[in-house]
């Protein structure tokens, strides 16, 4: 799901006692959402992110966890109530400031693309943060299906944050890859996070990850306030 560049740069977050300044509260008020005509997933469903805080989401299977993903990364429009960055409508078109990345890589690149071409839909194609997220730079003249799934995994964190991303979602990230390439993924995220200040929403049934990774935990049910 290919996002373009904001050409923005990370390094214009600045950290302070009070928290990062330079990026901005991440609300979602009110959501409504149904895939068909008057049968609503849910209502009423509100969340609030905090620039450079994770969040871990957890909840029973189909209650709406990926829909909700979707809508905070703009995939979706919601039925009724907003979606805001520091209280204003997200961009309707061009750059994303929240990015999602989902369980399986495979389906969100180009299998035709070489992968510096996909990393370059994400502006990521010359940061230094590919080290950091163990990325070796002759996997670059390769294309997907002559990496595995975690090296691909690292391509598509690559390129969404590549767009220097306000807020990455991320959906069961890590989940179909072994313990220990999911540790090296969590602790990058987890480093430039606190380099950068970006917002996370880790979603995942994986309650010990959750508890590993994140600022503050919440379960589905709890985003919910009861219909008007
Ligand atoms: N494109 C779609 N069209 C119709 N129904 C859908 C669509 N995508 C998801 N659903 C349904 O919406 C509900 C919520 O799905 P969603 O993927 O958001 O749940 P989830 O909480 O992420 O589940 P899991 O934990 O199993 O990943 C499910 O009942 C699912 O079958």
């Amino acid at each position: 799901m290919p996002q373009k560049s904001a050409g923005k740069h990370h390094l214009h977050r600045k950290r302070s006692m009070a928290g990062w300044s330079g990026v901005f509260m991440l609300e979602a008020r009110g959501l409504r959402y149904g895939y068909k005509r008057d049968q609503p997933l849910f209502h009423n469903l509100s969340i609030t992110i905090a620039p450079g805080e994770i969040v871990g989401l957890s909840g029973q299977s189909g209650t709406g966890k990926t829909t909700l993903a979707k809508l905070l990364a703009g995939f979706a429009k919601p039925d009724a109530g907003h979606i805001l960055l520091d209280g204003h409508a997200l961009p309707a078109s061009g750059v994303h400031p929240v990015q999602l990345v989902l369980q399986h890589p495979e389906h969100a690149v180009n299998p035709r693309w070489k992968m510096k071409k996909i990393l370059a839909e994400g502006g990521g194609a010359g940061h230094n943060f590919l080290e950091t997220l163990g990325i070796s730079r002759a996997w670059l003249e390769r294309y997907p299906r002559e990496l595995s799934g975690g090296e691909l995994q690292r391509f598509c964190l690559a390129r969404a944050l590549g767009s220097a991303a306000d807020y990455l979602i991320a959906d069961e990230m890590t989940t179909m890859l072994d313990a220990v390439t999911q540790a090296q993924i969590w602790e990058a995220v987890l480093h430039m996070r606190n380099e950068w200040g970006f917002g996370v929403l880790a979603i995942s049934h994986d309650q010990a990850l959750l508890k590993r990774v994140a600022d503050r935990l919440v379960s589905f049910p709890e985003l919910l306030q009861p219909a008007d």
